[in-house]
């Protein structure tokens, strides 16, 4: 049986191919739900709202998407006492755009603003690759906000695949991407 954790990371694949390819991002898809404290089987699990990249006009990340599609439905993304948000996305959030635009990590970290518990934890299925901001900060930036966050092994060349696919040398650039994966695993 596949964890519960890659299941949810096949879900942010199938979102990410919604995505329009483009040669200036990655097609990433994110899910927030609500989990149940305790709750080993995740059997609780509330999905409050999904997203891809370039879901919502303008130059929209997956997960900035997520939480605007939340939030055109509840007030904020308030969890209930006794449950943890929880956000899954096939790469990891992005420290710094190129465009500029406020990064997911610092969407992110602003859900917990007002005192709210806000987000608990990220699990993202691939690291970014170097292509537009060279080595990521994403991680390290979650873990300086207190966030925690995980990859969930097993799928990155789907994922890369699926991200790169409106890149100039999409096949080269997926190779690339998981030979630097290769070599410090361990410590994405
Ligand atoms: N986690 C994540 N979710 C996305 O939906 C997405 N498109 C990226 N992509 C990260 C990449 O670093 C940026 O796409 C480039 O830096 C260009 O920046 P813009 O997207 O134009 O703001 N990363
Ligand atoms: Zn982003």
């Amino acid at each position: 049986t596949t964890s519960p954790h890659t299941t949810y990371m096949q879900k942010c694949i199938s979102l990410a191919e919604q995505s329009p390819p483009r040669p200036t991002n990655f097609r990433v898809g994110a899910i927030l739900l609500s989990r149940k404290d305790g709750d080993s089987t995740y059997s609780d699990d509330r999905v409050l709202s999904t997203g891809y990249t370039m879901e919502l006009a303008g130059n929209t990340h997956a997960e900035q998407c997520c939480f605007a599609n939340y939030a055109s439905v509840n007030k904020v993304a308030e969890e209930q006492s006794g449950r943890k948000l929880i956000m899954y996305v096939s790469m990891e959030p992005c420290g710094k755009r190129l465009s500029g635009n406020a990064p997911c990590v610092q969407r992110i970290t602003r859900t917990r603003d007002g005192g709210r518990e806000g987000i608990h934890k990220v699990y993202f299925g691939v690291k970014e690759p170097t292509t537009f901001v060279g080595e990521s900060e994403g991680c390290k930036m979650l873990s300086a906000a207190g966030i925690e966050w995980e990859h969930v092994p097993g799928l990155e060349k789907e994922i890369l695949s699926v991200a790169v696919a409106g890149h100039e040398n999409p096949e080269e650039e997926v190779k690339s991407a998981l030979g630097k994966m290769g070599t410090n695993v361990d410590d994405i």
